[in-house]
């Protein structure tokens, strides 16, 4: 499988160079030659599988240059850290089916794709014996997944940039309690839409980006969506056994696309989705497009999901070139008139297009408590506050005719305010963040200023 970027001008890659460059070095993010469609005999033949193999399966169609056995460890040892046995499980509660994502090492869905795009760099780079600089931007939880899934690992320094007072606390000591040699946390005064405006920046320097060989964490790596693609096929196979049924929906937490996304490449796969109904917080770019047409981007507000505090979605472009029906000239115009202008040119025929796939709505702070609320009085069981959002745009728009399914992203323990502002009460404190309070931890605040970024990373890089 070669992979391309959607701005047209870098082809022919495969896979493993894909992982390494991240970002497209014309500044465009690479997706699969094709999408490989898949039968339903065949879905019905992923739906016997265990997680790993599942993973192991739907990486190999994807990663064709990682020799079987290769994958076949990595997946293995990727999964070895998750606390459940099924990985990702499924509960129900309450007439809708919760995907718990939360069993990794830091209790968010980045480590379903984190913990093994760790193992792969290393497995990549020792190939070649060969280094690299790891640059991300974090709203609070890619950061600590990509910081445990590099953690101490030979030939790797790993720069995370997050929005200073802008994270919880504890995803913040996630991050910062982490004090390994490789590790450096940088805090800086602005928003994650800053952050991620850097990391691109200085990604599209490719002298830069070469002479340090810099490497991406956040889903502009292809790896990071192709391992989230999993979990849809295991929760459709799950729901299906409990209810013999024919296609389902599913209810994702939005920020920046990524996830999401992954939904909409199983769809393109072949797995049954009827709607991906996609729920934004107060900043609804996305709901806003979705909705009425209008990609108009606005100030990044601070809410109760800080995590989802965004308002320019990159992977918002992998799915705008396939709206465009892959035309890369007409994606490279648009994006370059929303980096001029902060708006995309409405186009009422494409949006119709995009309702056939998807439907959203935007939930507010107080909605969200209220669904905290509701469904903890309702079944006892603690939604986080992401989750919530998710929960809340399922109730507002499930058609009824299908099961939906709710990616629950986060474990309610990293954001303990905002349920003991909903139910009064904290969330039971899994066992990993038990004293981490009390742990040593290491952060420096800095301007969001690409040049004095730059200069960090090239003080203290491999
Ligand atoms: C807990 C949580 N929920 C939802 C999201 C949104 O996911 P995405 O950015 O892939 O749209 C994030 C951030 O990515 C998150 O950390
Ligand atoms: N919500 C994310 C933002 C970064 O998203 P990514 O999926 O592109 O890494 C976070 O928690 O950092």
């Amino acid at each position: 499988m070669d992979y391309q970027s959607t701005r047209g001008k870098v082809g022919g890659i495969p896979f493993s160079k894909a992982v390494l460059m991240g970002l497209a070095d014309d500044g465009g993010l690479l997706l699969p030659a094709e999408i490989p469609r898949l039968t339903p005999g065949d879905i019905d033949a992923l739906g016997k599988l265990d997680y790993r193999e599942l993973a192991f399966q739907i990486i190999s169609l994807y990663a064709t240059d990682i020799p079987a056995a290769d994958l076949r460890e990595l997946v293995d040892r990727s999964y070895a850290a998750f606390t459940h046995p099924d990985i990702t499980p499924v509960v129900h509660k309450d007439g809708v089916f919760i995907l718990e994502l939360f069993h990794g090492p830091t209790l968010a869905f980045k480590d379903v794709a984190l913990q093994f795009l760790g193992n792969l760099f290393e497995y990549l780079l020792a190939a070649d014996n060969a280094r690299m600089n790891i640059l991300g931007a974090t709203s609070g939880d890619t950061g600590s997944a990509a910081i445990y899934g590099v953690r101490g690992k030979k030939n790797i320094n790993i720069f995370i940039l997050h929005p200073h007072g802008r994270v919880s606390p504890i995803q913040k000591l996630q991050m910062t309690t982490v004090t390994d040699d490789n590790v450096f946390n940088l805090a800086i005064r602005g928003t994650f839409d800053d952050g991620q405006a850097i990391v691109k920046e200085i990604f599209g320097d490719v002298d830069f980006k070469q002479r340090y060989s810099l490497g991406a964490i956040n889903s502009i790596n292809w790896a990071r969506v192709l391992a989230q693609i999993v979990y849809y096929f295991h929760a459709w196979n799950r729901v299906r056994e409990q209810t013999g049924c024919n296609s389902i929906d599913f209810a994702v937490p939005t920020g920046n696309f990524g996830d999401i996304f992954a939904g909409y490449v199983a769809k393109r796969m072949g797995l049954p989705v009827g709607k991906l109904l996609l729920a934004t917080n107060e900043n609804n770019i996305l709901t806003r497009f979705i909705n009425e047409g209008d990609y108009s981007v606005g100030e990044v507000r601070p809410t109760l999901s800080p995590s989802m505090d965004i308002q320019k979605a990159s992977n918002f472009e992998r799915y705008l070139y396939y709206l465009l029906d892959g035309d890369s000239a007409k994606l490279a115009a648009w994006m370059q008139t929303f980096n001029e202008t902060g708006r995309l040119p409405r186009d009422e025929a494409l949006a119709e297009k995009v309702r056939r796939d998807f439907a959203s709505a935007s939930i507010g702070n107080d909605r969200t408590l209220e669904t905290i609320r509701d469904f903890h009085a309702g079944t006892g069981y603690i939604l986080d506050p992401h989750t919530a959002t998710g929960v809340a745009t399922a109730r507002v728009l499930a058609e009824g005719s299908r099961p939906v399914v709710c990616l629950a992203t986060a474990h309610p323990a990293k954001f303990g305010d905002a349920v003991q502002q909903a139910i009064g009460q904290l969330p039971p404190m899994p066992q990993s963040l038990a004293g981490i309070e009390e742990r040593e931890s290491r952060c420096k605040i800095v301007d969001a200023d690409t040049q004095k970024i730059r200069a960090f990373i090239e003080a203290h890089a491999l």
